[in-house]
This record gives structure tokens, sequence and C-alpha cells, in this order.
């Protein structure tokens, strides 16, 4: 593998999904491939599970890592080709990633959709500069329109979790406070499109997804219907697509609570957190037996680690 931007850069998805696995078995087995080799983690946003996740996973592969908050601590990256920097960003990314490039020899990089410049957020700007600029190997810690090492980590925990050979997995929109990107349901319907599953999404009218991500999922408005039958509700807040980045709904009667989890084949209960409590989900469905977003988030470093790994193995 020569990037992990997208379920596109993976050659083979089972094969993957069994190295992450094979991973969490023996965590320490190949402690001597990332020897000398350095992980740089560069964040544009927040982040608690996708730094801390990837930072174990590349300390047990026997990397060194750096991780710089890049809105905070660096100088204002320009990403726009042929910029007059005469205003507040004193660094074109053209030089920085090049730069960083040539400290590390593996480069992650998290950057959210803005939101507000769709053009900009479908091209992925941040992190296609830097796969232009940095001349190493990128990882996508959630980029404008992607999440790829969630989705991967959601693979993962369905094969652990499922009890059939093709389960019933419901994406549902719930409701949320701020206007939230694509990236992670529009990643999350991708990688389930590449797998053995069901694949239902609901959501309100006015939360389509782009095309492109939905693919052949079914999708429906009708939230209790999709829950019938299901093995495995995923629970995510999201903007409008189509109404570019806005707030349309916050209605709670799309909160995911006991009485529709009842409606489904004794589902368990995912998200990629962190979750607003009682808002998307209750209380009662988080804190329940059905409920494994702890160790869905576990599960973030044996697929960093295998994509680390794939990595490794070809630079
Ligand atoms: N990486 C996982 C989710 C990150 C981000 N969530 C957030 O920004 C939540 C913020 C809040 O709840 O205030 C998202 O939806 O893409
Ligand atoms: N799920 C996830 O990516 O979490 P963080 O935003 O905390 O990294």
């Amino acid at each position: 593998m020569k990037q992990f931007l997208s379920v596109k850069d993976v050659p083979n998805l089972p094969i993957l999904v069994n190295e992450a696995l094979s991973q969490k078995r023996n965590p320490f087995a190949n402690k001597q491939l990332g020897k000398n080799k350095t992980l740089g983690l560069l964040f544009f946003n927040a982040s608690l599970r996708t730094r801390l996740s990837t930072q174990k996973a590349a300390q047990n592969l026997g990397m060194e890592v750096m991780v710089m908050n890049v809105s905070q601590d660096s100088w204002g990256l320009e990403m726009q080709d042929g910029a007059i920097m005469d205003g507040d960003k004193a660094e074109h990314v053209k030089e920085g990633a090049a730069v960083i490039g040539q400290y590390c020899d593996i480069i992650g990089v998290r950057s959210f959709a803005s939101l507000t410049d769709k053009e900009k957020d479908i091209q992925e700007e941040v992190i296609s500069q830097f796969v232009k600029y940095a001349g190493v190997p990128i990882i996508s810690l959630e980029s404008a329109l992607r999440h790829p090492l969630q989705s991967l980590t959601d693979v993962i925990t369905i094969e652990e979790y499922k009890t059939k050979q093709k389960p019933k997995v419901v994406l549902t929109w719930a409701p949320h406070p701020k206007a939230l990107p694509q990236a992670v349901p529009n990643s999350f319907a991708e990688w389930m499109n590449a797998s053995q599953v069901d694949f239902v999404i609901t959501h309100p009218e006015g939360y389509e997804l782009d095309k492109e991500f939905v693919g052949n999922a079914k999708v429906t408005y009708n939230q209790k219907q999709a829950f019938e039958g299901a093995d495995f509700i995923y629970a995510k807040n999201w903007s409008s697509y189509t109404s570019y980045g806005q707030i349309l709904s916050k209605d709670p009667a799309w909160t995911v609570n006991a009485e529709k989890m009842k409606l489904t084949d004794n589902a368990k209960f995912m998200h990629c957190l962190p979750v607003r409590r009682n808002v998307v989900v209750m209380d009662e469905v988080l804190d329940s037996p059905n409920s494994i977003v702890i160790p869905q988030a576990g599960n973030r470093v044996w697929a960093a680690q295998a994509v680390l790994k794939q990595l490794l193995s070809s630079i």
C-alpha cells in the first residue's frame, strides 16, 4: 500500500482486516519493522482517539512518533497554489509539507471539511496538497470527505461481533447541536459497500449524502423501518450536503433510544465517538450491554497498526 486516503487505496480488504486482527492478537510481533522510521502526525483539528491510537500503533511497530497541532503550534499554512501571501499565512504548504517529509517516513494528516467552501472540501484541499508536496506516504486521519482509519475500525468491529454471515447494518442520522462534516458517514458507507453486509442508511429529508458514497445502499427516511431486524446500529450526525453545511433538523425524534433498539435483532450499538449523550443517543442505550463503542474505539489501534505495517512494508 502506497498511501491510505480511502478504501480505494487498499489492495485487498479481507487481507487488511485479517492483518488488523492478527496485530490485535500479537501486538509486538513486528516491533523491528518500524525501527529507525518516523511517523509525523499533523492535526488541524482536535482529536482524542485518532491521535493516541495511531501513536500507540506506531510504537507497537517500533516507530518514533512526532505530533504537531498545526493550527496551534505551527505557522499558518497557505494551501492555494499561486497565492499572493500578503495575508495572515506565513508559510506555503509547498515548503511546509516538503520539509516535514524530510523528517518523517510517513505523515498522517487530520483536516476536517470547512463546511463553508463546498468546492475546496470536495477537492480535499489540505490532504491533497500534502500528498502532492510531502514526498512520503500520507495517511488520512480524517479529511474533508473521509475517515478511513475509523471505517477500517468499523469493518473490523463488525467482523468481530457479527453472528450472521451477512448482517444488517444501519447507518442512522441523529441530531446534534453543531454542524458536523459528512466524512464519517461517507467513509462508513464507502467501506460497508465494499463489505459483505446488508447496508441501509436512514436520515431525514435534506440529509442525502453524496451519491458517490451511497452507492447501492438502501436509503430510507423511515428510521423505525430501517431499525427492524438490524444487527448493528451505527449512529452519526452530519450536516446537510445538498444545503451545504446547514443544520436542517435537530429533531429529538431521531435520537437513538431503547424503544427503537427493541425493533432490531438485539443489535449492537456503534458510534465513532465523541458522542453527545442524550442528544445523539440516550444513556439507556450507550450504557447497555449492546453498546460496543468502547471496544470499537479500542480497535482503532489495530486498524492503524495494520495500515502502518502495510505502508512500512512498501517504503
Ligand atoms: N473523528 C470523529 C468525529 C469528528 C467530528 N466530530 C465532531 O467534531 C464532534 C464535535 C462536537 O460534538 O462538538 C466529525 O463529526 O467528523
Ligand atoms: N473517532 C475519532 O476519530 O475520534 P477523535 O476525533 O477523538 O480522534
